[in-house]
């Protein structure tokens, strides 16, 4: 027992096997040599079976970017200072990074959430304040989050959700900023893997090798502190995660509920996802893999999740970059699905 809510252990319903069983003989009697399209129909058939429909679609698309900061950070494990955090929040504001882009370009709303920056950007347009606390404790020196912070920062993500939800959101993506994040990520990974950190550990924004192995010294005092943190995801993740992974977390535990599949980015994000499902096994039906990040220590994430990728691009960025960019493969996979002729509508035999 821990003192976490109900609704984060609470089993989703999962896909319905008859719905998924008539989207695999509908793929194979679509106008087209059976299996031509390839990893395309295994995704038309998942996202049949998940919205329980022979018509899947992905719109509206949103994505949601959460922010937050990193106590670790004083121990010098990023290869850019923390304020960066902050100014990306604004530069997400002003609509000029990487996310707002690919989000247009996808087609997908975008919604920022300051989960706990340092400094508060105070009101920014766009950006939803939904602030945790001024970033997480130094895990170093003790558990980064309260129980009272976890669970406030998983419903973070929850609340993102509802939001969606409302709005008739049929594709969720959930991104990240957080300076130092990769840290709090790789000691999670370690945790629930039962890995060293150096199995994992990778220079994030660009530290070199020194920085890594300073960066892995760091993650393997955090997991002596913490002693065997790894027994319960929930836990593991008050000890050594962060506000912005807490609330990707509860973001896919929440949209699993709702039946709203979910795409996964980067490696914080896929360390976000391994605790949603390690704390609540169905949600992994519920989650795509939109990519795998150059991070080196994602391969490692994404086997322990057992699905392949979207994407192989070498992105490292975050902010749900990987996963906005996978977004029109779904599109297109709802779209022969719910578009093609069978051979019989056409006239073929
Ligand atoms: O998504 C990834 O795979 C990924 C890999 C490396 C870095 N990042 C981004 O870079 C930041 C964390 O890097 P670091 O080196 O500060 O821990 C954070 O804002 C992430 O969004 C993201
Ligand atoms: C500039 C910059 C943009 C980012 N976006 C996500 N993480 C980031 C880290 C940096 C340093």
């Amino acid at each position: 027992m821990n003192d976490f809510p109900a609704w984060v252990s609470k089993p989703p319903a999962g896909p319905e096997p008859a719905v998924r069983q008539a989207a695999e003989r509908r793929q194979q009697e679509l106008t087209k040599p059976p299996g031509s399209l390839g990893h395309l129909e295994a995704i038309a058939v998942r996202l049949a079976a998940l919205q329980g429909t022979q018509a899947p679609r992905v719109d509206p698309v949103r994505v949601v970017v959460f922010a937050a900061d990193h106590g670790v950070t004083s121990e010098g494990i990023s290869a850019f200072p923390a304020e960066v955090t902050l100014a990306m929040v604004q530069n997400f504001a002003a609509g000029g990074a990487a996310i707002n882009a690919l989000a247009r370009a996808a087609g997908a709303e975008l919604e920022v959430v300051d989960a706990g920056v340092i400094q508060d950007p105070g009101r920014l347009g766009g950006v939803i304040p939904q602030r945790v606390g001024p970033g997480t404790a130094n895990f170093v020196e003790g558990p980064a989050m309260s129980t009272d912070q976890c669970v406030a920062a998983l419903d973070v993500g929850r609340a993102a959700v509802d939001r969606a939800r409302s709005a008739g959101t049929r594709l969720f993506v959930a991104g990240e900023m957080g300076i130092g994040n990769t840290t709090p990520a790789t000691a999670l990974a370690s945790a629930l893997l039962r890995l060293d950190p150096v199995e994992l550990a990778g220079p994030g924004t660009g530290l070199d090798e020194a920085g890594v192995s300073h960066k892995v010294k760091v993650i393997r005092r955090a997991l002596a502190l913490h002693g065997d943190a790894g027994a319960d995801p929930l836990e593991t993740l008050r000890c050594l995660g962060g506000f912005e992974i807490a609330a990707m977390a509860g973001a896919y535990i929440a949209a699993a509920h709702d039946g709203i599949p979910a795409v996964v980015d980067g490696f914080i994000a896929t360390a976000a996802a391994l605790v949603a499902v390690r704390a609540n096994p169905a949600v992994a039906d519920w989650l795509f893999l939109g990519h795998v990040s150059a991070e080196p220590g994602h391969r490692r994430l994404v086997a322990a999740l057992d699905d392949t990728p979207l994407l192989d691009l070498g992105l490292r960025l975050g902010e749900g970059s990987g996963a906005a960019t996978a977004v029109p493969l779904l599109r297109s996979a709802a779209a022969i699905h719910r578009e093609m002729a069978t051979f019989a509508e056409a006239g073929l035999t």
